[in-house]
């Protein structure tokens, strides 16, 4: 055990390291919380505790910290893989303490303090599914003990694994009604202060984002740690898009019957499984795209050891060639609708999903194809391919879309009037 501290009356400390087989040290200092008053607090392995010191039996007054109640007897504690940045303050006063040991032995009254301030996390208690802010502010007449929690603290954190540093950020300025950006200078100072670099495009048009993301070359892609959309369904599935038509190698599924003998009758045949040209890895498993799924060409839900992740993992008929294990995908709701955020985090709030992002929470995403053959004799090749993370539409659902980027301007209820529009046309579809 390392105590840190001034050797301030109430931090008289013997210095000492406990080291349990190349463990994380246990760390141990007398601080002063915020709103609560002197405090002993250790870092182990695991995460951050701390508990009020200098109170009796009697003492049982409640406070607040990290959202949690906490009464003068209770140990506080916090896990690492829900912190997600540190930062030493403006030294100041530290707000009065509610607890009455707040005129303990670090602080004289009135006390000038260093302070540094822990950002976590914590599920809401209203919704289980949405994350809310969390954050305790520790204080410290010696600015190096400040220094030292916090490096200690930052050690620990960047060990979390899977935490992004750097990342590619698409906002759609026109989402739902024109509230990307908005919605993603909400966002962005969790990011900062993670820590985590952002390289960010406003797009301005439709098609600018799948451009980006078709041209980029896989170098400079994987110098980044996933792409993380500012925006909707359509947005996302437009990145998406981008990302996989020259990068997604599988063989085609079987032609269906009617086109092959369209096809026959033009004395044009295709063999549906005469796939795409250049793939040079075919037959090579990469160790990246496990899959626990049976085999299939496409994209599945996989698992690896012990964790799931939301990169899209191939089969093994399949490839993909992402040298980046880790890249993943990330969207921030804007939308209209918002369906792929629903599914895959339970909410639709742009704050739990940046802290998703920041804390390196992942989940699997499974990504339709869809194969397009075309029936004319003049366009032998490859037929057009789309893929999609919520869902495909066709008939009338994709009549409804089309004729809803008329009314943008009304938000989302423009697919309740574009839907009645389009319903009252009466239009036949053929499948
Ligand atoms: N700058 C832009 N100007 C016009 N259209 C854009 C621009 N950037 C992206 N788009 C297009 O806007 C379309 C819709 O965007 P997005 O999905 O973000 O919002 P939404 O349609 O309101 O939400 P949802 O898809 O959840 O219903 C996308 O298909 C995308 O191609």
């Amino acid at each position: 055990m390392e105590r840190i501290g001034d050797g301030s009356s109430a931090d008289i400390s013997h210095p000492s390291t406990t080291e349990f087989g190349g463990e994380v040290p246990s760390v141990s200092s007398n601080l002063f919380l915020d709103h609560v008053g002197e405090v002993v607090l250790n870092l182990n392995s695991d995460g951050l505790s701390w508990k009020p010191v200098g109170t009796t039996h009697n003492d049982m007054s409640e406070c607040t910290c990290l959202g949690i109640k906490l009464t003068s007897k209770v140990e506080t504690k916090i896990k690492f893989s829900n912190i997600y940045a540190v930062e030493l303050i403006n030294g100041g006063l530290v707000h009065k303490a509610v607890l009455p040991n707040s005129g303990g032995c670090l602080l004289g009254r009135g006390s000038k303090m260093y302070r540094f301030v822990v950002h976590g996390v914590q599920r809401s208690k209203t919704n289980c599914s949405l994350w809310v802010l969390a954050t305790c502010t520790f204080g410290h007449t010696d600015l190096q003990t400040c220094q030292v929690w916090i490096n200690r603290i930052n050690d620990s954190i960047n060990k979390e694994v899977g935490r992004p540093k750097n990342l590619l950020i698409f906002v759609n300025p026109l989402s739902g009604k024109g509230k990307g950006r908005r919605t993603w200078e909400t966002v962005a100072p969790i990011f900062s202060r993670a820590k985590v670099k952002t390289k960010v495009t406003v797009t301005d048009r439709a098609g600018h984002a799948f451009d980006v993301m078709a041209s980029i070359t896989d170098e400079e892609l994987n110098s980044y740690n996933g792409v993380v959309v500012v925006g909707g369904d359509g947005f996302f599935n437009e990145i998406l898009n981008g990302l996989l038509s020259s990068r997604h190698k599988a063989p085609y599924p079987p032609a269906p019957t009617d086109f092959v003998h369209l096809a026959e009758n033009n004395n044009n045949v295709y063999d549906a499984n005469d796939t795409i040209p250049e793939t040079p890895l075919q037959n090579e498993r990469d160790p990246l795209l496990e899959s626990s799924g049976p085999s299939r060409p496409g994209f599945s839900t996989c698992r690896t050891e012990g964790r799931s992740c939301n990169t899209a993992c191939a089969d093994q008929d399949s490839i993909f060639p992402f040298p980046n294990e880790n890249f993943s995908l990330g969207i921030i709701p804007a939308g209209s609708t918002d369906a792929i955020v629903i599914c895959t985090t339970g909410a639709r709030d742009p704050v739990t999903s940046a802290l998703d992002i920041v804390l390196g929470k992942r989940v699997c995403l499974d990504i339709a194809q869809v194969v397009i053959w075309r029936k004319t004799s003049s366009s032998r090749g490859a037929p057009s391919v789309r893929y999609a993370a919520s869902f495909a539409g066709y008939g009338f659902f994709g009549d409804v879309i089309k004729e809803s980027e008329n009314y943008r301007w009304m938000g989302p209820i423009r697919y309740d009037f574009a839907g009645t529009k389009v319903f009252l046309e009466h239009s036949k579809y053929e499948v």
